[in-house]
């Protein structure tokens, strides 16, 4: 799944937040965005997956503009995103957040459940074992029966990722997968991208961990008050003078 901005722009007052922002993040790659606090980079995710809408500019989903489309609609399409503050539904299990991530299912019409019953048995099972591979695939099997808000914050993460997985996603956009996880957790999530990437899934991933992130891009973008200020391959890029005054605050 093919995704291209082409001048994307929010403006919140007279304030462009996210300024004529073009890049691509081809089929099956996985693409790195970096930047200072406030520089864009969550409403650049906001404007790609529908949260909000851009005051100027394109999406295009492998070649189509997407503009009108919803969030929903774009999840349909097979692109979603995740949160910097995972969005789980704390209440609910490991087991039964990823049930939920899965895509409509027949019994949740009332009609269904008399006119059908054999199909909505049926499809509920072929869900359930969905959600054991997904489980044992995140290694959160044995916690399969927490309630979500009992996690760590790296198992929180990896349940997020789930639940993303679970809507049979092509494209994932991430927002700080290693926020607030510890350094083994961090390279199991990286290891559990990399296998989803060998197996196609592409993903745009916003990370202020450079180490981690580093390690798996192909590209880089850095965001800087709203506008991308270099693009590239990920030394080359982080070697950049302007990058450095901008986001390491010009040190070494
Ligand atoms: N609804 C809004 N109204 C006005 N300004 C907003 C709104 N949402 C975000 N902003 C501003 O837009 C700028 C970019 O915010 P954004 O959260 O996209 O940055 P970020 O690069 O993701 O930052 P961080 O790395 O801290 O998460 C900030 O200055 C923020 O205050």
């Amino acid at each position: 799944m093919n995704l291209e901005l082409e001048g994307l722009t929010k403006v919140y007052g007279v304030l462009p937040v996210v300024n004529h922002v073009s890049l691509k993040v081809p089929a099956g790659d996985i693409v790195g965005v970096i930047g200072p606090n406030g520089a864009g980079k969550s409403t650049l995710f906001s404007l790609i997956t529908g949260f909000i809408d851009a005051s100027e500019g394109q999406v295009r989903l492998d070649g189509k503009v997407i503009g009108t489309l919803s969030t929903v609609d774009r999840a349909r399409s097979g692109m979603v995103r995740t949160f910097q503050v995972p969005r789980e539904f704390s209440h609910l299990t490991v087991r039964q957040n990823l049930m939920a991530a899965a895509p409509k299912q027949s019994g949740e019409r009332l009609i269904n459940l008399f006119l059908r019953p054999g199909r909505i048995r049926s499809e509920e099972r072929a869900v359930s074992r969905e959600v054991d591979a997904m489980l044992e695939f995140l290694k959160l099997s044995h916690i399969a029966q927490t309630p979500a808000e009992r996690l760590s914050g790296g198992q929180k993460k990896l349940l997020e990722l789930g639940r993303a997985l679970m809507t049979g996603a092509q494209l994932i956009l991430l927002d700080e997968p290693f926020a607030g996880v510890n350094p083994v957790l961090i390279e199991e999530i990286a290891d559990r991208i990399r296998e989803l990437n060998s197996g196609g899934i592409g993903f745009l991933i916003i990370e202020h961990d450079l180490g981690a992130l580093t390690r798996l891009v192909t590209t880089l973008h850095v965001m800087d008050r709203g506008r991308l200020i270099a693009s590239g391959e990920p030394a080359e890029v982080l070697a950049n003078k302007v990058v450095r005054e901008a986001y390491l605050g010009g040190t070494s």
